[in-house]
């Protein structure tokens, strides 16, 4: 062996005894998923799982978001999923279950790609579809890219370099999620080939995570449950899988719908949980809420009016509002905030409505801040903040953004838009009424 390629070794040793060494004796925490994110919020791109009118009014509370599911996900809904959530106040990630999914654009918005291994299912969920996917991303996803902004010539001399090293670069920067998947019934399970007899002891599970902790380096090791309540048996795994990892975030996720299961899962040994079907439930709850107040009330009733339906009609503490809020461990008193997130999405489904139906008058935008004003006071500043903090420019003008903001309300609630894709994840644009 030559000198210099032992000293090399050498050099590597040291450098890897010194990583190890701090980040088993905790001083050094290199994971990018950050250690105080308590919950995450899972948002479906298809267009069956809609967005809630007043997303940023509930997104204030987790903090961060989603965004990926295993079934009817296109590059295109995806896009626009991550357009509305660039006014999201919380960072939005990219968690893709094909390549194809990931385009410059979510590149752009995404804060950054979280890769699905599923350490109990078959072959294919662990390297199968991130080969195909990387042989993707290097032949043909990169080579588009750089042939469009290249010119030719430059292109010829230094392309194929240009891509190994971007496609290097985007694995380099996306983080691992290890799933263990723990529910057979689910879209996730039959995605990942896991049956019945793939489901994990906690002693297994154990070892799995050592497995994906220490090998692999995955950043975050996700017990997941979607669809159903691990319980006991899930807080057994976790506390299996958080006693045995070093660096990487332990996650758990599944039928999330109460301050209790959160707490639980969270003392069990999680990091963070994760809420999916619960926050898709508040977007079909607003469509159902504002299709019987306009049943009730017709296309432009008053501030008054809007609130005093809402007083005699819905119960905030049995709303799908209010279970999502009561999953987020920082909000004092989830029912008044649903009431208040409610009543927005009635002042923003009756600001764009008469203009939607044809209806001349006041401006959507105008109607929909002082309805806002009217039916909740604080409303409006709390929107317009949420709008504001997320709106990525920097320029942090509220009044835009809420007008802005209640352009696309109007477009959801209009059948006339030119570009349906834009608008068709937002709950309204599931709200039928009649011209
Ligand atoms: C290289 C690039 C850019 C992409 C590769 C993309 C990869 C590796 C995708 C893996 C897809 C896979 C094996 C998914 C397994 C299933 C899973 C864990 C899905 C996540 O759960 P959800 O889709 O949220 O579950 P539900 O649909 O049940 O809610
Ligand atoms: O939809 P739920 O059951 O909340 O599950 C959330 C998430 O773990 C799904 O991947």
């Amino acid at each position: 062996m030559s000198l210099g390629s032992s000293l090399g070794r050498s050099l590597r040793r040291c450098v890897a005894a010194a990583g190890i060494g701090a980040e088993t004796l905790g001083s050094l925490d290199t994971n990018p998923v950050p250690a105080d994110w308590r919950h995450v919020t899972k948002v479906d791109p298809e267009t069956a799982k809609l967005l809630p009118v007043a997303y940023p009014l509930y997104l204030r509370h987790t903090d961060a978001v989603s965004v990926g599911g295993s079934s009817a996900v296109t590059a295109e809904n995806t896009e626009e999923t991550f357009r509305l959530l660039a006014r999201a106040p919380v960072p939005a990630f990219h968690e893709p279950s094909e390549a194809r999914h990931v385009t410059e654009r979510t590149r752009e918005l995404a804060a950054f790609l979280a890769l699905p291994e599923v350490l109990n299912g078959e072959t294919e969920a662990l390297v199968g579809t991130l080969g195909e996917g990387l042989a993707y991303i290097r032949d043909e996803m990169v080579p588009a890219l750089l042939r469009e902004k290249l010119p030719g010539p430059l292109y010829r001399l230094v392309g194929d370099p240009l891509v190994d090293f971007a496609t290097s670069w985007l694995l380099a920067e996306a983080v691992f999620e290890a799933y263990i998947v723990q529910n057979p019934a689910s879209a996730a399970a039959r995605r990942s080939g896991v049956d019945e007899s793939d489901v994990l002891s906690p002693a297994v599970a154990r070892e799995r995570a050592m497995v994906a902790d220490r090998h692999l380096d995955s950043e975050v090791v996700y017990v997941e449950y979607s669809g159903t309540y691990g319980g006991d048996e899930a807080a057994d795994v976790l506390r299996a899988v958080a006693d045995s990892v070093n660096g990487a975030r332990v996650w758990y996720g599944g039928g999330i719908d109460d301050r209790e299961k959160t707490v639980e899962m969270l003392a069990a040994g999680a990091d963070t949980v994760v809420v999916g079907d619960c926050f898709h439930d508040v977007a079909d709850e607003e469509v159902a809420v504002c299709a019987r107040a306009v049943e009730a009330l017709g296309v432009a009733p008053s501030a008054d009016e809007i609130r005093s339906w809402f007083d005699a009609e819905v119960d905030p503490a049995e709303t799908a509002a209010a279970r999502y809020l009561r999953t987020t461990p920082g909000v004092d008193d989830p029912v008044a905030a649903a009431e208040r997130a409610l009543l927005a999405a009635l002042a923003l489904c009756f600001g764009a409505l008469p203009a939607a139906v044809g209806e001349e008058g006041e401006p959507a935008a105008k109607r929909a801040d002082r309805l806002l004003s009217a039916v909740d006071p604080g409303a409006v500043t709390r929107l317009a903040a949420a709008l504001t903090d997320g709106d990525g420019d920097g320029s942090g003008n509220a009044d835009a953004a809420l007008g802005d903001y209640c352009g696309r309300v109007a477009a959801a609630l209009s059948d006339t838009d030119p570009e349906p894709q834009r608008v068709r994840h937002l709950s309204l644009s599931k709200l039928s009424v009649s011209r």
